[in-house]
C-alpha cells in the first residue's frame, strides 16, 4: 500500500511516533512521512492511505505544525471525496475537558470536506501506563488492513 504518513506536532512527540510507525511499516509498504506544515490540501491522493498522527495543545487546540494546514483547508475548501485517512491522537487525560481535541478537530475538518475516515480514532494518553507505540502500532496495522479493502490497491 502507498501511505502518506503526516504528523501535527508542537514539541516533537507526534514526529517521533510517526517516524517509529514509518520504520514499522516500510518493510511491507511504500511510506512517505511529512510534517503537516509541509503538506498542502491539494496533495491528497485518492490512491494513497493518509495516516495522520496529531497531538493537542493549548486548550484543546491543534498543535502549531497543524495550524497552517487547517487554515489552508478552511480557505481552499477542497473537495476531498475519495480521499481516505486514518487518524491517531496524542493527548493527556490530565486535560480532561479537552482530551484528544486536536486530532478530533482535524478529523472533523477532513470529513466536512468529504474525506472518509478509515477505522477508529484512538488517542494515546500520556498519563496512562501504555507506551504510545504499543497503542499506535496495532492501530496502524489495522488501519492499513481496512484501507486495503477500501482503496483496493496493494502496492
Ligand atoms: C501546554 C500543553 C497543553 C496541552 N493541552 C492538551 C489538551 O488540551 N488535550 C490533550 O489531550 N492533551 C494536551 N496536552 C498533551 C499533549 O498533547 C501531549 O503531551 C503530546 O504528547 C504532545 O505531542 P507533541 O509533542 O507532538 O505536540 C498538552 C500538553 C501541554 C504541554
Amino acid at each position: 500500500m502507498n501511505i502518506m504518513l503526516l504528523y501535527g506536532t508542537e514539541t516533537g512527540n507526534a514526529e517521533m511516533l510517526a517516524e517509529d510507525i514509518m520504520s514499522e511499516l516500510e518493510g511491507d509498504h511504500e511510506v512517505e512521512c511529512r510534517n503537516l506544515s509541509d503538506f498542502s490540501p491539494d496533495e491528497f491522493d485518492a490512491g494513497r492511505l493518509h495516516m495522520i498522527i496529531c497531538s493537542s495543545y493549548g486548550d484543546g487546540e491543534l498543535p502549531a505544525s497543524a495550524q497552517p494546514f487547517a487554515e489552508a483547508l478552511k480557505t481552499a475548501a477542497p473537495d476531498l471525496k475519495g480521499i481516505h485517512f486514518g487518524i491517531f491522537g496524542l493527548g493527556d487525560r490530565e486535560y480532561e475537558e479537552t482530551f484528544g481535541f486536536g486530532s478530533g478537530t482535524l478529523a472533523e475538518l477532513l470529513i466536512a470536506h468529504g474525506a472518509v475516515q478509515v477505522g477508529e480514532r484512538i488517542t494515546h494518553d500520556a498519563s496512562g501506563s501504555d507506551m504510545a507505540e504499543d497503542v499506535a502500532f496495532p492501530w496502524a496495522s489495522q488501519i492499513v488492513t481496512l484501507a486495503e479493502e477500501k482503496i483496493g490497491e496493494v502496492a
